[in-house]
């Protein structure tokens, strides 16, 4: 098809869109683009009056939102895409720039001041193409802007208020949707009219012919300085002509064009000497030594081969409490490490040394010492500690995952081989059957929860309800965020009568918000507390779709209309291959499944959920937020 090549260069790489405006993402989506969405967290405040421009102003708030996101992944969790996707839009009117209407009073200055005039809006696009080298991130920005005049009919007093009332302008630059009520005010648009919905789709597949498809240089001259190429040219752009797929090459390619006049660039075939196929973009003096001597060592694949290690060296290290130790004590030796874990000296000292080669530890002349993360996430008393989780990693999914081989030949979990025992229902028969293994799996979850709480309270505004209940809640750790973050909220706790008998070590101290009430039952077999939000954090994917019929239909009748559903789960991409972590987790063979965001959308609204709305956090847990529709189901 005549356009796929464009957006087909981006189909292999990791996308993410760094905006929560729904507008971009189904433009996005409506023509095929596989990404991932991560809304920015770069706030909007950048000094309007230090740019020259309005365009200038929106196309570095754009770049800003792009950076801040692949900072962030790259950070946080060690998950850098390829390419991140900022935009701004903005109004400008008599040099006025207009942003989305703080509220009601300010739409009314903002649509009274556009009324019967033409005004221009600008979106800024950045196309951050990033790469992890060392561990640091690099990036390359690319960025264009693409202006849209539209003219408004002059507007009663009386319709200016109703249209402000529809609750429509206030997501929105300009205070107005062209795209949807606000059309009804437009009397002309000269432009893209996309650009004025928030993303100037035309011009950002050009900007993705010019940086994936180099023209060949001896055509150069016919194209003007600033013209892309027309849309016709795409249908020139085959994958066999032209097969650069990475921008960085492309400008590679350019500097060797510039140092060497004789090689024309562009397209070309592998037996003409002084033509260079653009996916062997090594300059020119260096191609001979290159091609003899391609990079051979497949890192990947040895870090890969050694993970099980590492993984294991983490466990031990955190079995015997290494973290903790030095957590306390700051700097000792290893045959000090050693007498108080009761431990071989020679065998601490490896085991301190591929702490050290991990990045968890510091190795000084001194000694030993925790990295602040090893304190903050490490040590079990620390109040992010991830200790639960690595303790259940350690103990249960690594005696399952010795048995992967079985488990992929059988497509079942492994518990009978790991532990001697069948599970016919996962929870009492593996986590509930004993005490320790109880409190074991209750710590884990509650180092998860905690850590990913946060995330999972802020992805949507919950302000509007009243009270919620978080199914499967365990320890109350996403109930405590909720009531940090809505006091007025009344949060229930609903887990089985073994969970909640042992919830009260887990709660915090010194919290000064009301506390958290804990229910005992059953969700597949009793009847749910009543609540206006109900939550499912990390439960869907563990159950049979039989069984999340019984519990969603229950969910689906105990909500009012208006009553929602928050999911929390880490949502697959499209194609189910991202992101790796959710991917590795299927491998326990658990009766349940991961899912990607259509068929989290699809689910809910089969149980009469709409308005499905799905955040990307981009960090460990992804959530999904429908409402239960008016009419009964
Ligand atoms: C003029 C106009 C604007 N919009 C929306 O206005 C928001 C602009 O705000 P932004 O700051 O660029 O984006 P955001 O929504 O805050 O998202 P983010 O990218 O995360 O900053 C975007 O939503 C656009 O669609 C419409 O939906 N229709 C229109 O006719």
């Amino acid at each position: 098809m005549a356009l796929k090549p464009v957006l087909g260069k981006l189909g292999s790489k990791r996308v993410v869109l760094a905006s929560a405006s729904p507008r971009r993402q189904e433009i996005l989506c409506n023509v095929g683009l596989r990404f991932e969405v991560v809304p920015s967290w770069f706030k909007e405040t950048l000094e309007k009056s230090s740019f020259a421009t309005p365009y200038k102003y929106a196309i570095e708030t754009a770049k800003q939102k792009a950076l801040e996101v692949a900072n962030r992944m790259h950070v946080k969790h060690l998950r850098t895409p390829d390419i991140v996707i900022g935009a701004d839009t903005i109004v400008t009117v008599d040099e006025h720039i207009l942003e989305k209407p703080v509220d009601k009073q300010d739409a009314y200055r903002m649509l009274s001041r556009l009324s019967g005039k033409e005004h221009s809006v600008f979106t800024g696009v950045a196309i951050v193409h990033c790469n992890s080298k060392d561990n640091r991130l690099e990036t390359e920005v690319t960025d264009f802007y693409e202006e849209t005049k539209v003219k408004f009919a002059d507007l009663s007093e009386e319709l200016l208020w109703e249209y402000i009332h529809s609750g429509e302008p206030m997501d929105k630059a300009g205070g107005y949707g062209i795209q949807a009520l606000g059309g009804m005010l437009v009397e002309y648009v000269h432009g893209d009219f996309l650009n004025v919905v928030g993303f100037p789709l035309n011009h950002f597949c050009k900007k993705l012919v010019e940086l994936y498809y180099p023209p060949p240089k001896h055509t150069l001259h016919h194209i003007k300085h600033d013209s892309i190429p027309s849309v016709e040219t795409f249908e020139n752009l085959s994958d066999e002509e032209s097969d650069s797929s990475s921008p960085i090459q492309y400008k590679d390619a350019i500097k060797m064009d510039r140092s060497k006049p004789h090689s024309s660039g562009g397209v070309c075939s592998p037996g003409s000497s002084n033509i260079i196929k653009p996916n062997c973009m090594v300059p020119v003096e260096n191609r001979n030594r290159v091609m003899e001597n391609p990079d051979k060592f497949p890192s990947k694949i040895v870090e890969l081969l050694d993970g099980f290690r590492a993984s294991k060296a983490l466990f031990v290290a955190s079995k015997l409490k290494v973290f903790n130790l030095l957590k306390n004590k700051g700097v000792l030796q290893s045959v000090d490490v050693a007498n108080t874990i009761n431990a071989s000296v020679c065998g601490t000292e490896r085991l301190l040394d591929a702490c050290a080669a991990l990045g968890l530890l510091e190795k000084t002349i001194q000694g030993y010492s925790n990295t602040d993360s090893a304190n903050t996430y490490l040590a079990s008393d620390s109040e992010d500690s991830l200790h639960g989780y690595i303790i259940h990693s350690n103990d249960h999914l690594w005696p399952l995952f010795t048995h992967l081989e079985s488990a992929v030949k059988e497509g079942t979990m492994q518990n009978y081989r790991a532990f001697g025992k069948k599970s016919e229902n996962l929870f009492q028969d593996s986590y509930y059957q004993s005490m320790e293994v109880k409190q074991r799996f209750m710590a884990a979850m509650h180092s998860i929860a905690k850590l990913t709480a946060k995330d999972v309270v802020t992805a949507f505004d919950l302000s509007q309800f009243r009270s919620a209940c978080d199914l499967g809640g365990c320890t109350g750790a996403l109930a405590n965020e909720l009531v940090q973050k809505y006091p007025n909220l009344k949060v229930t706790v609903f887990d089985l009568p073994e969970v909640i008998a042992n919830v009260s070590h887990f709660q915090p101290v010194g919290q000064h918000t009301a506390p958290v009430t804990f229910t005992s039952g059953d969700f597949f077999k009793d009847n749910l507390p009543a609540a206006d939000l109900y939550i499912l954090s990390r439960i869907l994917h563990d159950w049979t779709d039989e069984k999340i019929h019984v519990l969603l239909s229950k969910i689906s009748a105990a909500c009012k209309p208006g009553s929602a559903l928050l999911v929390a789960e880490i949502v697959l991409s499209e194609e189910k291959i991202n992101p790796p972590r959710a991917v590795l987790q299927s491998l326990s063979m658990t009766e349940g499944k991961q899912r990607s965001a259509s068929e989290y959308k699809q689910l809910l609204e089969k149980y009469g959920f709409t308005s499905v709305q799905i955040k990307i956090t981009g960090n460990f847990l992804d959530t999904i937020l429908g409402f239960r529709k008016l009419s009964a189901h």
